[in-house]
Protein backbone atom coordinates (compact mmCIF):
# COMPACT_ATOMS: atom_id res chain seq x y z
CA UNK A 1 0.00 0.00 0.00
CA UNK A 2 1.76 3.47 -1.21
CA UNK A 3 1.24 6.18 1.36
CA UNK A 4 0.52 9.57 -0.42
CA UNK A 5 3.94 11.84 -0.35
CA UNK A 6 4.79 15.21 0.39
CA UNK A 7 7.93 17.13 -0.42
CA UNK A 8 9.84 17.77 2.74
CA UNK A 9 10.53 21.32 1.43
CA UNK A 10 7.03 22.02 1.98
CA UNK A 11 6.70 21.59 5.70
CA UNK A 12 8.96 22.98 8.33
CA UNK A 13 11.54 20.97 10.37
CA UNK A 14 10.80 21.36 14.71
CA UNK A 15 13.13 21.34 17.41
CA UNK A 16 12.54 19.49 20.05
CA UNK A 17 11.84 22.32 21.84
CA UNK A 18 8.83 23.53 19.51
CA UNK A 19 7.55 20.13 19.96
CA UNK A 20 7.81 20.65 23.60
CA UNK A 21 6.24 23.65 23.28
CA UNK A 22 3.31 22.15 20.75
CA UNK A 23 2.93 19.11 23.40
CA UNK A 24 2.02 21.64 26.11
CA UNK A 25 -0.31 23.71 23.63
CA UNK A 26 -2.30 20.89 22.45
CA UNK A 27 -3.04 19.80 26.34
CA UNK A 28 -3.37 23.33 27.79
CA UNK A 29 -4.97 25.19 25.38
CA UNK A 30 -6.93 22.55 23.30
CA UNK A 31 -7.56 19.73 25.46
CA UNK A 32 -6.09 17.53 23.60
CA UNK A 33 -5.03 15.00 26.05
CA UNK A 34 -1.60 13.14 25.74
CA UNK A 35 -3.46 9.76 25.78
CA UNK A 36 -5.39 10.71 22.67
CA UNK A 37 -1.79 12.27 21.01
CA UNK A 38 -0.81 8.75 21.87
CA UNK A 39 -3.19 6.84 20.88
CA UNK A 40 -2.74 7.95 17.19
CA UNK A 41 0.55 7.70 17.34
CA UNK A 42 0.42 3.87 18.12
CA UNK A 43 -2.28 3.03 15.84
CA UNK A 44 -0.05 4.80 12.89
CA UNK A 45 2.80 3.04 13.82
CA UNK A 46 1.08 -0.39 13.80
CA UNK A 47 -1.00 0.49 10.56
CA UNK A 48 2.67 1.82 8.79
CA UNK A 49 4.22 -1.71 9.72
CA UNK A 50 1.31 -3.60 8.84
CA UNK A 51 1.05 -2.21 5.38
CA UNK A 52 4.18 -1.54 4.34
CA UNK A 53 6.34 -4.19 6.21
CA UNK A 54 4.56 -7.12 7.28
CA UNK A 55 3.15 -7.94 3.29
CA UNK A 56 0.92 -10.51 2.02
CA UNK A 57 0.01 -13.69 4.10
CA UNK A 58 0.19 -11.83 7.55
CA UNK A 59 -0.93 -14.86 9.88
CA UNK A 60 1.58 -15.76 12.41
CA UNK A 61 3.77 -13.28 11.66
CA UNK A 62 6.08 -12.37 14.07
CA UNK A 63 6.33 -8.73 15.63
CA UNK A 64 9.29 -7.66 17.96
CA UNK A 65 8.25 -4.57 19.79
CA UNK A 66 10.94 -2.30 22.23
CA UNK A 67 9.77 0.10 24.37
CA UNK A 68 10.62 2.80 27.21
CA UNK A 69 9.07 3.91 30.21
CA UNK A 70 8.61 7.59 28.39
CA UNK A 71 5.76 8.67 25.66
CA UNK A 72 8.32 7.01 23.03
CA UNK A 73 7.60 3.50 24.54
CA UNK A 74 3.89 4.24 25.19
CA UNK A 75 3.02 4.96 21.63
CA UNK A 76 4.63 1.31 21.17
CA UNK A 77 3.06 -0.21 23.24
CA UNK A 78 -0.41 1.08 21.84
CA UNK A 79 0.89 -0.48 18.28
CA UNK A 80 1.60 -3.50 19.65
CA UNK A 81 -1.66 -3.63 21.20
CA UNK A 82 -3.46 -3.04 17.71
CA UNK A 83 -1.21 -5.57 16.37
CA UNK A 84 -2.13 -8.23 18.69
CA UNK A 85 -5.60 -7.14 18.09
CA UNK A 86 -5.16 -7.55 14.49
CA UNK A 87 -3.79 -11.36 14.85
CA UNK A 88 -0.03 -10.55 14.96
CA UNK A 89 2.48 -12.80 17.03
CA UNK A 90 3.54 -9.40 19.60
CA UNK A 91 6.61 -9.70 21.69
CA UNK A 92 7.21 -6.96 23.68
CA UNK A 93 10.57 -6.58 25.25
CA UNK A 94 10.64 -3.31 28.21
CA UNK A 95 13.53 -1.15 28.25
CA UNK A 96 12.92 -0.86 31.89
CA UNK A 97 10.52 -2.79 34.78
CA UNK A 98 7.10 -2.42 34.48
CA UNK A 99 6.99 -0.80 37.68
CA UNK A 100 8.69 2.16 37.01
CA UNK A 101 6.06 2.67 34.70
CA UNK A 102 3.82 6.17 35.58
CA UNK A 103 1.20 8.12 34.19
CA UNK A 104 0.00 7.44 30.47
CA UNK A 105 2.35 4.42 29.32
CA UNK A 106 2.03 3.16 32.73
CA UNK A 107 -1.73 2.96 31.99
CA UNK A 108 -0.84 1.73 28.16
CA UNK A 109 0.68 -0.86 29.85
CA UNK A 110 -1.84 -2.23 31.89
CA UNK A 111 -3.91 -2.92 29.14
CA UNK A 112 -1.17 -4.44 27.32
CA UNK A 113 -0.60 -6.92 30.32
CA UNK A 114 -4.58 -7.65 31.21
CA UNK A 115 -4.79 -8.73 27.56
CA UNK A 116 -1.90 -10.84 28.04
CA UNK A 117 0.16 -9.81 25.20
CA UNK A 118 4.01 -11.58 25.56
CA UNK A 119 5.77 -9.05 27.35
CA UNK A 120 9.51 -9.70 28.95
CA UNK A 121 12.09 -7.01 30.62
CA UNK A 122 15.37 -8.74 28.92
CA UNK A 123 16.39 -8.60 25.76
CA UNK A 124 14.33 -10.82 23.21
CA UNK A 125 15.70 -14.64 22.98
CA UNK A 126 14.59 -15.04 19.31
CA UNK A 127 15.81 -13.23 16.21
CA UNK A 128 12.98 -14.23 13.95
CA UNK A 129 10.66 -11.51 13.69
CA UNK A 130 9.08 -9.68 10.85
CA UNK A 131 9.64 -6.47 11.70
CA UNK A 132 11.40 -4.96 14.76
CA UNK A 133 9.51 -1.69 16.14
CA UNK A 134 11.32 0.75 18.17
CA UNK A 135 10.12 2.53 20.94
CA UNK A 136 13.05 2.91 23.42
CA UNK A 137 13.93 6.51 23.21
CA UNK A 138 12.24 9.59 21.77
CA UNK A 139 12.91 13.35 21.21
CA UNK A 140 13.75 13.14 25.28
CA UNK A 141 16.79 11.26 24.43
CA UNK A 142 19.80 12.29 26.63
CA UNK A 143 23.47 11.63 25.56
CA UNK A 144 24.12 8.19 24.90
CA UNK A 145 22.10 5.59 25.33
CA UNK A 146 22.53 2.94 28.76
CA UNK A 147 21.85 -0.04 30.48
CA UNK A 148 19.08 -1.84 29.52
CA UNK A 149 17.95 0.83 26.52
CA UNK A 150 21.85 0.20 25.40
CA UNK A 151 21.25 -3.56 24.99
CA UNK A 152 17.97 -3.37 22.98
CA UNK A 153 19.04 -1.10 20.68
CA UNK A 154 22.42 -3.43 19.64
CA UNK A 155 20.02 -6.41 19.42
CA UNK A 156 17.95 -4.79 17.01
CA UNK A 157 20.60 -3.46 15.13
CA UNK A 158 21.60 -7.25 14.76
CA UNK A 159 18.80 -8.19 13.42
CA UNK A 160 17.75 -8.64 9.95
CA UNK A 161 14.50 -7.72 9.87
CA UNK A 162 13.49 -4.34 9.43
CA UNK A 163 13.31 -2.29 12.14
CA UNK A 164 10.63 0.86 12.20
CA UNK A 165 11.34 3.29 14.47
CA UNK A 166 9.07 6.00 16.24
CA UNK A 167 9.59 9.98 15.86
CA UNK A 168 12.98 9.12 16.02
CA UNK A 169 15.82 6.51 16.02
CA UNK A 170 16.77 5.36 19.59
CA UNK A 171 19.86 6.70 20.47
CA UNK A 172 19.69 9.59 17.42
CA UNK A 173 18.91 13.45 18.97
CA UNK A 174 15.97 14.21 17.20
CA UNK A 175 17.14 18.10 16.80
CA UNK A 176 20.75 18.39 15.88
CA UNK A 177 21.04 14.26 14.26
CA UNK A 178 23.85 13.70 16.52
CA UNK A 179 24.02 9.68 16.57
CA UNK A 180 25.44 8.44 19.84
CA UNK A 181 26.76 4.79 19.99
CA UNK A 182 24.51 3.05 20.25
CA UNK A 183 22.02 3.87 18.09
CA UNK A 184 19.28 2.26 15.84
CA UNK A 185 19.83 2.23 12.19
CA UNK A 186 16.36 1.96 11.21
CA UNK A 187 14.83 1.07 7.75
CA UNK A 188 12.05 3.97 8.30
CA UNK A 189 11.82 6.19 10.96
CA UNK A 190 7.72 7.27 11.83
CA UNK A 191 7.37 10.45 13.25
CA UNK A 192 4.85 12.69 14.99
CA UNK A 193 2.84 15.73 13.44
CA UNK A 194 6.30 18.06 11.49
CA UNK A 195 9.49 16.33 11.11
CA UNK A 196 12.13 16.95 13.75
CA UNK A 197 15.24 18.96 12.49
CA UNK A 198 17.75 16.29 13.56
CA UNK A 199 16.01 13.47 11.36
CA UNK A 200 18.33 14.26 8.34
CA UNK A 201 20.90 11.46 9.49
CA UNK A 202 21.16 8.36 7.19
CA UNK A 203 20.26 5.93 10.32
CA UNK A 204 16.70 7.07 9.85
CA UNK A 205 15.95 5.53 6.77
CA UNK A 206 12.75 6.12 5.11
CA UNK A 207 11.08 9.13 6.68
CA UNK A 208 6.84 8.85 7.43
CA UNK A 209 4.84 11.46 9.30
CA UNK A 210 2.12 11.03 11.13
CA UNK A 211 -0.99 13.00 12.07
CA UNK A 212 -1.83 13.42 15.62
CA UNK A 213 -4.51 15.71 15.35
CA UNK A 214 -2.64 19.03 15.86
CA UNK A 215 -4.60 21.82 14.30
CA UNK A 216 -2.81 23.58 11.84
CA UNK A 217 -3.71 27.08 13.39
CA UNK A 218 -1.98 25.69 16.71
CA UNK A 219 1.13 26.15 14.68
CA UNK A 220 0.52 29.68 13.94
CA UNK A 221 -0.46 30.82 17.51
CA UNK A 222 2.38 29.21 19.18
CA UNK A 223 5.86 28.64 17.02
CA UNK A 224 4.70 31.45 14.55
CA UNK A 225 4.48 28.83 11.75
CA UNK A 226 2.37 28.48 8.37
CA UNK A 227 1.41 24.88 8.22
CA UNK A 228 -1.53 23.52 5.95
CA UNK A 229 -4.04 20.78 6.12
CA UNK A 230 -1.13 18.46 5.19
CA UNK A 231 -2.98 15.63 6.23
CA UNK A 232 -5.82 15.95 3.71
CA UNK A 233 -4.87 12.82 1.92
CA UNK A 234 -4.38 10.37 4.79
CA UNK A 235 -2.69 9.95 8.27
CA UNK A 236 0.52 8.45 7.59
CA UNK A 237 2.67 10.97 4.49
CA UNK A 238 6.19 9.51 3.25
CA UNK A 239 8.12 12.94 3.20
CA UNK A 240 10.42 12.78 0.19
N1 LIG B 1 3.42 15.71 20.04
C1 LIG B 1 4.24 14.69 20.03
O1 LIG B 1 5.19 14.63 19.27
C2 LIG B 1 4.00 13.62 20.96
C3 LIG B 1 4.99 12.72 21.18
N2 LIG B 1 4.85 11.65 21.96
C4 LIG B 1 5.92 10.72 22.10
O2 LIG B 1 6.59 10.98 23.31
C5 LIG B 1 7.99 11.01 23.10
C6 LIG B 1 8.65 11.86 24.15
O3 LIG B 1 8.29 11.30 25.37
P1 LIG B 1 9.07 11.58 26.73
O4 LIG B 1 8.26 10.95 27.79
O5 LIG B 1 9.36 13.02 26.83
O6 LIG B 1 10.43 10.82 26.60
P2 LIG B 1 11.02 9.63 25.70
O7 LIG B 1 10.04 8.55 25.56
O8 LIG B 1 11.62 10.23 24.46
O9 LIG B 1 12.27 9.12 26.54
C7 LIG B 1 12.27 9.05 27.94
C8 LIG B 1 12.82 7.71 28.39
O10 LIG B 1 14.08 7.47 27.81
C9 LIG B 1 15.05 7.30 28.79
N3 LIG B 1 16.34 7.81 28.33
C10 LIG B 1 16.62 9.05 27.89
N4 LIG B 1 17.93 9.15 27.57
C11 LIG B 1 18.47 7.92 27.83
C12 LIG B 1 19.79 7.38 27.74
N5 LIG B 1 20.81 8.13 27.30
N6 LIG B 1 20.00 6.09 28.11
C13 LIG B 1 18.97 5.32 28.56
N7 LIG B 1 17.70 5.77 28.69
C14 LIG B 1 17.47 7.06 28.32
C15 LIG B 1 14.52 8.07 29.98
O11 LIG B 1 15.11 7.61 31.14
C16 LIG B 1 13.04 7.75 29.90
O12 LIG B 1 12.76 6.47 30.42
C17 LIG B 1 8.13 11.49 21.69
O13 LIG B 1 9.36 11.15 21.09
C18 LIG B 1 6.97 10.78 21.03
O14 LIG B 1 7.31 9.46 20.66
C19 LIG B 1 3.59 11.43 22.69
O15 LIG B 1 3.28 10.09 22.74
C20 LIG B 1 2.44 12.10 21.98
C21 LIG B 1 2.71 13.51 21.65
K1 LIG C 1 12.45 5.62 19.06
Amino acid sequence: MKSPELRRENVPELSTEQMIEVDRAMIEDYGIELIQMMENAGRALATLARDQFLGEGRKGKRVTVLAGRGGNGGGAIVAARRLATWGFDVHVSLARDPNTFSGVPAQQLAILQAMGVKLQTSIPEKSNSDVVLDGIIGYSLSGAPKGRAADLIRWANAQSAPVVSLDAPSGVDATNATAYDPSIRATATLTLALPKAGLNHPQVGSLYLADISVPPELYARFLGLTVGPIFSDGDILKLN
